[in-house]
């Protein structure tokens, strides 16, 4: 293969490790030398990154892609409602075309805003994989399975896993994982759980999974299985380190210790969790009994967008509130969550998640030079708290250039947005 440098020459850079001067030599899709000064000589690209700053590619660990589609139709609601009334209604006329288009169009505003890996249950997987393949994105996708104790739904479903597991499994050069993704312990029947938990330990593969997510929730589950949630998922043998369950916003004690000694990763999702007045996730007690806890958007139906810049400030936030404390959740630990912790949820520690040599070069770069960045006197600060998805200006994903100087390489963005605007009304319209 033929081998194509890049140099990200005087950034910034800013990781869980922490802020250092530099500049970044990548080959092909990896980082092989990070230090204060390389020379371009020889080099096939050179990106100038005086005044900006440079990060891990941002990763959200609890998305639904496709659901851009959706953005806006049904808001202010509970979950129970939300989905039984609005959302699953409407999810009954999708398509893989139109998938397809949410998906695109989800890819866009990832890459817009700094986000490079993510972590994806819903419909359709096929087609969401040649979005992210022609994004150009890292994704682990997952078919969103849900039988309602029905045995004919629980085979379909698990025969749907099967497709997607063997037809997209490792592809677009390996930027595509695929996951397991029973919806929810309420969703779900013992025995799909069960047969889920088998097909990971067998094919080495990641469970995702919404887990006391509502106290609507855990109060259905104590009915039906006299125990919360996580405890019943943990009395079933289901729990472990494959395990990415997401919004854990209802747990007792006991739970937060069984999450610990499983090894289970956590996705914290506060925009949905507020918007759908769920509640408040323990993340800063969960993080000092040392549980890894991920960050995602859940999907833009529920949020309704996909910036985790802004998740980033809205965590740290909604945990300040949470123990009336200023001193919860500060800049440093949320942007490890939204980066190595997401990372680690993924099974992709060694891979992405901070800048090092031999990792992949998945990269975002932040104008310094803005209004709301000025001045510019503390990067995680001005990060966390200052920034939005919008001063992202360069991106990088396995080596490739995504979007340089706002300007997408991937995708075609108008043509996106119309693929999309005219699915949804075709969609809308069938409903
Ligand atoms: C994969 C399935 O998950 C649903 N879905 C989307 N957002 C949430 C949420 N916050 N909680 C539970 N389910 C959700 C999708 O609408 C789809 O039906
Ligand atoms: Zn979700």
């Amino acid at each position: 293969m033929e081998t194509k440098n890049t140099l990200v020459m005087d950034a910034q850079i800013l990781d869980a490790h922490g802020l250092r001067k530099g500049s970044l030599l990548i080959e092909n899709d990896k980082i092989i030398e990070v230090s204060s000064s390389i020379s371009p000589a020889g080099v096939d690209k050179v990106i100038n990154a005086q005044g900006k700053l440079l990060i891990p590619g941002l990763v959200n660990t609890h998305t639904h892609l496709s659901m851009t589609l959706f953005r806006g139709v049904a808001d202010d609601l509970k979950l129970e409602k939300w989905l039984n009334d609005y959302i699953w209604p409407l999810e009954a006329h999708l398509n893989g075309e139109y998938c397809y288009a949410g998906a695109l169009l989800g890819c866009v505003e990832m890459i817009k805003s700094g986000t490079t890996t993510f972590n994806d249950m819903y419909f359709y997987m096929d087609h969401v994989a040649e979005a992210v393949k022609e994004a150009g994105l890292r994704a682990v996708i997952s078919h969103g399975m849900i039988d309602f104790d029905d045995e004919e739904k629980r085979k379909a479903e698990i025969k749907e896993s099967k497709r997607i597991i063997k037809k997209c499994h490792g592809g677009a050069d390996g930027r595509i994982r695929v996951a397991l993704g029973p919806h929810s312990p309420y969703t779900c029947s013992r025995e799909l759980l069960e047969e889920v938990r088998g097909l990971a330990d067998e094919h080495g593969l990641l469970i995702h999974i919404h887990v006391a997510e509502t106290e609507d929730e855990v109060r259905q589950v104590k009915e039906k299985y006299g125990l919360g949630p996580f405890a019943y998922l943990d009395d079933i043998g289901f729990l472990g380190e494959d395990v990415i369950a997401a919004h854990a916003v209802w747990l007792s004690s006991s739970e937060i210790h069984i999450l610990r000694s499983r090894g289970v990763k956590l996705s914290h999702n506060p925009t949905s969790n507020m918007k759908l007045a769920s509640g408040v996730s323990p993340v800063e007690e969960l993080l000092e009994c040392g549980v890894c806890v991920s960050l995602g958007t859940d999907g833009p139906a529920s949020n309704n967008n996909l910036d985790m810049i802004e998740e980033m400030k809205i965590a740290a936030l909604l945990q300040k509130i949470k123990s009336m404390d200023p001193t919860s959740l500060g800049a440093e630990k949320v942007f490890e969550m939204a980066t190595i912790n997401g990372a680690a949820a993924l099974g992709m520690v060694d891979e992405i998640g901070t800048i090092e040599v031999g990792k992949k070069a998945d990269l975002a770069l932040i104008n310094t030079r803005k209004c709301n960045l000025a001045p510019w006197r503390h990067p995680v600060s001005h990060l966390v708290y200052a920034a939005s998805g919008c001063d992202v200006e360069t991106v990088l994903c396995d080596g490739e250039i995504l979007m340089e100087n706002g300007k997408l390489k991937s995708l075609d963005e108008k043509y996106v947005i119309e693929l999309a605007e005219s699915a949804a009304e075709e969609l809308t319209s069938k409903a």
